[in-house]
């Protein structure tokens, strides 16, 4: 089903250092969402914070109704069995094989049989495509498949809300896209609300629904893809094109005078545009993404508030059963 997450003027430090301050967002119910961010911005402890883990210093993050942000530790207790997490590392027990490490919370948070715990986790294990693989230990198999056992074991609880750290970390091309595909389809399958925090230009592209930045300690943006995808801010733009020229440097911070030059290079060459990627769908066979309806009417509702190409771009997404939806004529 999905539960919403309404994050309100989140700010966290840790002692004098200040990590990011005022953070506002909503991830809507079912919907797959994308965090990005250079390196060290914060985008682990924003997750972190999302379910309790780490508390913030001000604001409010509202999930089903409790605020994960200032609620007692028996209501967090409560509130985290709508969420799976899917760590950076896989975080999977190094003893334990691939059945036992996903059948951990199953046997942890619940008094459910045996019987009834193997079959969650071979029903979870063959969504990710690990069928024949519960005997090996973590060790003897890909990070690939790493990813994919901390998925199914994120999984095993039915949550409401799955909250992804780098997914992509340390996997080639083919894996990342393979994984990509895997959250479409479990959305799909599941009508799941998801977070995922990444680097991967691809994934940020063709995946979520909506894109959020995180840069010197602010939220820069979050909003629909087709909003994210078309800005000309700078931030968003640089780390969208995976350029060298723009406000990101090596250490995060330049000087204006370098800026200035770079804005001016920039302006000298031509651009990669990439346009907008289309998203993925799921694979042939499942049923479509349920939160692709409630998206499309929400972001039309609210159209003429976007700039003149996001407009454009949202607009040659629709087909022609949404053109008539939503009164627009057929193309020229
Ligand atoms: N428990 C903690 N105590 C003190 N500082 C912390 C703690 N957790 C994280 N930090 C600091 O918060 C900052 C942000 O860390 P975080 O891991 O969230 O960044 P990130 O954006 O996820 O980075 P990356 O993309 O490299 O994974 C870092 O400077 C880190 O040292």
């Amino acid at each position: 089903m999905g539960v919403e997450v309404a994050v309100e003027g989140l700010t966290k430090s840790f002692g004098a250092q200040n990590i990011w301050r005022d953070v506002s967002l909503v991830l809507p119910r079912g919907e797959v969402s994308a965090l990005l961010g250079p390196s060290g911005t914060g985008k682990s402890v924003f997750l972190k914070t999302i379910i309790g883990l780490l508390r913030p210093e001000r604001g409010s993050c509202v999930v089903g109704g409790v605020d994960t942000a200032s609620c007692s530790e028996h209501q967090l207790y409560e509130v985290r069995k709508l969420f799976g997490v899917l760590f950076q590392d896989g975080a999977l027990f190094g003893s334990m094989n691939l059945f036992d490490n996903v059948a951990f919370p199953l046997r942890e948070h619940t008094r459910k049989p045996e019987s009834e715990v193997r079959r969650i986790v071979l029903e979870k294990m063959e969504l990710v495509g690990l069928t024949g693989a519960e005997s090996k230990l973590p060790g003897e198999i890909s990070g690939g498949m790493r990813k994919r056992a901390g998925l199914a074991r994120a999984l095993v609880l039915d949550p409401e809300i799955i909250l992804c750290d780098e997914p992509d970390s340390g996997l080639d091309p083919v894996r990342t896209a393979y994984l990509s595909q895997l959250l479409i389809d479990l959305n799909a399958q599941l009508d799941t609300t998801i977070l995922i925090v990444t680097h991967n230009i691809n994934l940020a592209r063709t995946v979520p629904d909506n894109i959020g930045m995180l840069f010197r300690r602010e939220l820069v943006m979050f909003g629909p893809r087709e909003l994210m995808l078309t800005s000309e801010e700078p931030v968003l733009a640089q780390f969208l094109n995976g350029r060298r020229l723009g406000p990101i440097g090596m250490t995060e911070e330049k000087d204006q005078a370098t800026l200035a030059a770079e804005q001016a290079q920039l302006r000298a060459v031509t651009d990669t545009l990439y346009g907008i990627a289309p998203q993925l769908d799921p694979s042939p066979g499942l049923p479509p993404r349920l939160a692709v309806r409630r998206r499309k009417d929400r972001v039309m509702s609210a159209l003429h508030q976007f700039p003149i190409p996001t407009q454009r771009s949202v607009i040659a997404s629709l087909d022609a059963a949404d053109r008539t939806r939503y009164g627009i004529g057929a193309p020229a």
